[in-house]
């Protein structure tokens, strides 16, 4: 079985290094620094610095993995990030990705295509097929703001085309864009479920108080854990009995993509367990 993606993603600015001992003790699985929009044009050079600093010294260190969002990687100051991040990050996260030809020239970390304009969305298949591409994921505030899209609905249709690029494609599932209110924590819950139910997996948070509330939103209910322990425990009993067949105990039928979805609600339901908080802080 492939091993669970990461369900939090942690953006931080470039620009504030004092908050990146914060952004990996948050609890996130991926901090991700940012030198793009988060950060002035005029403190860019600096961003990129504080990215590079900060990754030499931690280099060997376990915690959080560490990616880094580089500028527009068809342009020179993303052609340039990407030198010098490259190969200290654990991953690149490329953002406003158009088209795979950009992705031809990259070496070092695997890279990550973000998707946030129409024609992103128009390449999702090509840019997810690219074999330098570890993963896609949607940029929801630029999209909404070439589409003009208010609606859910409208969006629902663009997430769902991404969602089948990176299936198709076998990637990992396609995490969720940020949620920019960073106070509304039950607007925040119950966008991550009803993305869940589109096939969506995980979310990039802007700030810390936003991951203990993204766990909780994927983390299954104890009926959906119970439920998936009871069929992969029959699974077992008929693997050893050599019978392929199985049948709960309220003679409901299970084949094989269901036990393997039940393994991977078992193995989420553990990695999430306990209370929804971060850890200790362990300081800036
Ligand atoms: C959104 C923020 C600008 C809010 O900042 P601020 O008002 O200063 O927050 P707080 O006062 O509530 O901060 C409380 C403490 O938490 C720490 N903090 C806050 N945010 C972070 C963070 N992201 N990482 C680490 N630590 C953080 C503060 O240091 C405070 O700590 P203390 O002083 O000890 O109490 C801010 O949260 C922020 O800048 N967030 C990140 C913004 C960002 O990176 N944006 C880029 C990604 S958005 C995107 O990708 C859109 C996409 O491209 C698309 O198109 O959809
Ligand atoms: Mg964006």
């Amino acid at each position: 079985m492939s091993p669970l993606p990461p369900v939090t993603w942690l953006y931080v600015p470039g620009d504030r290094p004092e908050r990146f001992g914060k952004a990996m003790a948050s609890g996130a699985d991926v901090v991700i620094i940012d030198l793009e929009d988060a950060v002035a044009p005029v403190r860019k050079d600096e961003a990129r610095r504080n990215a590079v600093a900060y990754l030499r010294e931690r280099r060997g260190g376990g915690g959080a993995e560490v990616h880094v969002r580089v500028n527009d990687p068809a342009t020179d100051r993303g052609r340039d990030d990407l030198a010098a991040v490259g190969d200290l990050a654990d991953a690149v996260r490329l953002p406003k990705v158009e088209s795979a030809a950009v992705l031809d020239a990259l070496t070092g970390a695997p890279a990550y295509a973000l998707l946030e304009s129409a024609a992103g969305i128009v390449a999702a298949g090509q840019i997810a097929a690219h074999p330098r591409v570890a993963g896609v994921a949607l940029g929801e505030q630029d999209l909404a703001a070439e589409l003009a899209i208010t609606d859910e609905q409208a969006m629902n249709h663009l997430r769902l085309q991404v969602v089948l690029a990176a299936a198709a494609a076998g990637l990992p599932p396609v995490p969720m864009s940020v949620y920019p209110d960073v106070k509304d924590e039950a607007g925040l819950l119950a966008s991550c479920r009803a993305g869940r139910a589109l096939g969506l997996f995980g979310r990039t948070a802007i700030h810390p108080r936003q991951i203990p509330v993204i766990r909780r939103a994927f983390r299954p209910t104890e009926e959906e854990a119970a439920r998936a322990a009871e069929i992969v425990a029959a699974a077992e009993r008929a693997e050893q009995a050599g019978v392929g067949a199985v049948a709960l105990p309220d003679g409901r039928f299970v084949d094989a993509p269901i036990v393997v979805r039940a393994r991977r609600t078992v193995e989420l339901a553990r990695r999430l367990a306990g209370p929804s908080q971060p850890p200790p802080e362990t300081g800036a």
